[in-house]
């Protein structure tokens, strides 16, 4: 269980850069939430544009000689796809409706990727037409299909092939995916990746560049890539030796773990990036072949701390729990429907009181959403001063990465809407649903 913090004070490193609270009142790229729920309604993701351009640059600048691919699967909007171009990142995209957005940001197509376990045949023909800079293979019948799209398109396709290193990622058992029973990629042991890279090499029109892993995501110990890049390298060596080609790449993917909460420490870009580049470094002069050109992929390292969710709390119920214990329930306007990853994941948050300041001693809480499910829980367990009330508003940490991506309208909620703000003005970049957006693919079909 966490102690108690300063209700009125923020700790710091779970927030965005720009974010601090001023006579109780939480400001973001310099705008008071309250003046911001005021004239844009709650619940709403607040995402700070300087903290999460900021995140980009400092993967770009550490990792100086890699690719680095924003994966957008994380958050992915216009806006942000303008700021990672301006950036200079390339952009992960895993779907025909993220290479739309990317298409309408104007991103360069060269700096794009296209993943998927199940591509369909035309969002093949789209990557190849619009000249996206590499495909990720990641099945046979995948390489089959995109080696008839590149023949019919008369286009070549630039392919990586994404391989399971047999890697037991320390993460949720939902996010751990270099392990052998799931369904991305190809088995390094059981030789399907080395037939993979065969049949990729035989494929007129497609361009080998190499193998790509990803080991799962939320990851703060490096052991997990160390183990990965070598078996990727012995790969890279064995296409050498028994298929005679040379494998110019290699993606370790993204993955790379946030602090929600005070429990977690994760490391700076230039750690990482030091780390990495000491493994493969050290295995290709093992191996005696020659260091690819890297790539990796961060999602949630970028957007997750750039953005917060501020609620408006409704009810308040203290529940006497077995022993005497008692946990008081702070329902807020919003809850599994934004942010799915406590449900799915039993992921822990914070939060915090977000418009006045409070002396009131602290309180047990637990803050969930208004849906019809008991497991609609937003922050498992936090300390919120007792006096917490209908009006209060509450703003959670650490929610850009993977909860307005995974948004619901169960229950037919109005999926909220996505404000940049910087230097004191806040901008609308995906707005809220209206009730007018649900009922438009309602058609009835009654007739
Ligand atoms: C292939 C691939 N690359 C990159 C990512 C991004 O991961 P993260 O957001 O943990 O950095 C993911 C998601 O886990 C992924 O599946
Ligand atoms: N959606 C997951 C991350 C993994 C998704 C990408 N493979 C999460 O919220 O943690």
């Amino acid at each position: 269980m966490r102690e108690p913090s300063d209700p009125n004070d923020l700790v710091t490193h779970l927030w965005s850069s720009t974010a601090r609270k001023s006579d109780g009142v939480l400001e973001v790229g310099g705008v008071a939430l309250s003046d911001l729920v005021a004239e844009h309604g709650s619940p709403a993701y607040v995402l700070d544009e300087a903290d999460f351009r900021a995140r980009a640059r400092a993967f770009r600048d550490a990792f100086v000689d890699y690719d680095v691919f924003y994966a957008g699967k994380a958050f992915l909007s216009i806006a942000a796809a303008r700021w990672i171009a301006e950036e200079g990142l390339g952009l992960d995209v895993c779907s025909g409706g993220e290479l739309s957005v990317a298409e309408r940001a104007g991103f360069p197509m060269a700096r794009v990727e296209l993943h998927g376990n199940n591509k369909t045949v035309g969002e093949l023909e789209r990557a190849v037409r619009l000249g996206v800079g590499r495909v990720v293979v990641d099945s046979f019948d995948e390489i089959e299909r995109l080696a008839a799209v590149v023949a019919r398109e008369g286009r070549p396709a630039r392919v990586m092939v994404r391989v399971t290193a047999g890697v037991e990622a320390h993460t949720h058992e939902y996010i751990a995916t270099a392990h052998e029973d799931q369904k991305f990629g190809f088995s390094i042991t059981s030789g399907d990746a080395l037939e993979a890279v065969r049949r990729v090499l035989d494929a007129p029109g497609l361009e080998l560049l190499g193998p790509h892993s990803h080991i799962g995501s939320q990851i703060f110990d490096s052991a997990g890539f160390e183990v990965a890049a070598k078996r990727v390298l012995a790969l890279h060596a064995r296409v050498a030796t028994e298929l005679g080609a040379t494998m110019p790449q290699m993606d370790l993917g993204g993955g790379f773990g946030i602090a929600y909460t005070t429990q977690d420490d994760p490391a700076e870009p230039a750690r990482l990036a030091a780390e990495m580049s000491a493994i493969v470094a050290h295995e290709c002069r093992a191996l005696g072949i020659a260091e690819p050109h890297l790539s990796i992929e961060p999602g949630r390292a970028i957007a997750g701390p750039a953005m917060c969710t501020i609620y408006e709390v409704g009810t308040v119920k203290a529940v006497r729990l077995d022993g005497g214990a008692v946990r008081t329930y702070v329902s807020v306007d919003g809850g599994m429907s934004d942010n799915i990853r406590t449900a799915l994941y039993d992921a822990d948050y914070s939060c915090t009181l977000a418009s006045r300041v409070s002396d009131a001693p602290p309180v047990l809480a637990r803050v969930v959403g208004k849906h019809c499910e008991a497991g609609d829980i937003v922050v498992k367990d936090e300390f919120l001063p007792g006096d917490v009330a209908p009006g209060d508003l509450l703003a959670v940490p650490g929610t850009g990465a993977y909860c307005r991506s995974m948004a619901s309208n169960y229950n037919h909620a109005l999926r909220p809407p996505v404000i940049a703000v910087r230097d004191g003005v806040a901008r609308v970049v995906v707005r809220r649903e209206t009730e007018d957006d649900l009922l438009a693919t309602d058609v009835g079909g009654l007739e």
